[in-house]
């Protein structure tokens, strides 16, 4: 259940007169989730959600609303923040960072695998997406890049199995080859797994969660996704989705050549980013844990499996 935060009628009321929404007509607590305190909230103007952010800190939350923003400017399915009467898109509910969003039509399909009209929607969506992230004003580094990694895989080190460490110390020591910096790139989602993509039939109408967003290579981006989407339950990468994923990307953004060989490291990358996020929940939970624990072994088996590719 992500309502972490409740909300009194009185508090609702003053956050929604700083708004031109017209009247309350319901607001509901959104279960999926488990960063934030979601709700649908529908009023006379229309149908938004809510978010009341728990875990950033404030100074960190205008950065992505201005990426969403941008991004939905540019013909990407995502949540653009409503502006309050005096031009704010961030303000204060119950003593915490709060916002208003807009609500997106479609249900995610997590749970189950994609068919290949999916995929090939997501391909053709993801590289729009860094395609129209091109011009977007604010530099803001990828906080979970190469050196992130680095200093998650250190601290975590005394924690592991010596099984976890010697894999953990061969792939900090590989992964120094595969820099990021001199490949295209810009903004990326760098979280686009299944729960964030909400679809209507074949059609991607949403992607939302743009929390871990900031810049990187695009080719890491598509990787991150190809992981996440097109992975047999054994780790192993299910490589019939994985082309068309991969087609339908370049049919919108050809490669260049200089990415080519890259393919596979990125993915392999990925999955040590993914591992070391779910180690870190893991051994270090922050207080009052409020995020559900995700298997760190699931991306273990896929860190396996892609270094058998390079
Ligand atoms: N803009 C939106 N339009 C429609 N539905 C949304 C929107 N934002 C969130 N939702 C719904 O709310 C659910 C929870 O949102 P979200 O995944 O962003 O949760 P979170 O707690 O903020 O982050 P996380 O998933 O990382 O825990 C989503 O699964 C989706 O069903
Ligand atoms: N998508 C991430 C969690 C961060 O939202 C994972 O599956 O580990």
């Amino acid at each position: 259940m992500a309502v972490y935060t409740e909300l009194p009628d009185a508090e609702l009321a003053s956050f929604l007169a700083a708004y031109d929404l017209g009247s309350l007509e319901q607001i509901t607590g959104i279960c999926a989730g488990t960063e934030n305190s979601n709700f649908f909230l529908d009023t006379q103007g229309g149908r938004f959600v809510l978010t009341i952010f728990e875990r950033l800190p404030r100074e960190s939350i205008p950065y992505y609303l201005h990426v969403t923003e941008w991004l939905s400017q540019h013909g990407i399915p995502c949540p653009a923040p409503v502006h309050s009467r005096a031009g704010e898109i961030l303000g204060t509910l119950c003593g915490k960072p709060a916002a208003i969003v807009q609500r997106l039509a479609g249900q995610s399909i997590e749970g189950r695998v994609p068919n290949e009209a999916e995929i090939s929607a997501l391909g053709q969506l993801l590289a729009r997406m860094h395609l129209a992230g091109r011009g977007f004003p604010e530099e803001h580094p990828n906080p979970a890049g190469l050196g992130w990694c680095q200093e998650t895989g250190r601290r975590l080190f005394p924690k592991l199995s010596p099984a976890e460490r010697e894999l953990l110390a061969d792939e900090r020591e590989t992964q120094k080859q595969w820099p990021r910096d001199k490949l295209p790139g810009g903004v990326i989602h760098a979280d686009l797994f299944p729960d964030n993509v909400l679809f209507q039939g074949n059609t991607i109408t949403g992607t939302i969660d743009y929390y871990y967003a900031g810049d990187d290579a695009w080719l890491y981006d598509l990787a991150i996704v190809a992981n996440a989407w097109c992975s047999f339950p054994d780790g192993s990468l299910d490589k019939n989705l994985a082309a068309i994923l991969w087609q339908a990307y370049e049919s919108v953004r050809p490669f260049e050549r200089r990415e080519h060989g890259l393919w596979f490291p990125y993915m392999r990358a990925a999955a040590l980013r993914f591992w070391l996020l779910r180690l870190e929940a893991k051994h270090f939970p922050r207080g009052g844990q409020l995020t559900e624990l995700r298997d760190p072994e699931e991306y273990q088996r896929i860190l396996e499996r892609r270094r058998e590719f390079c």
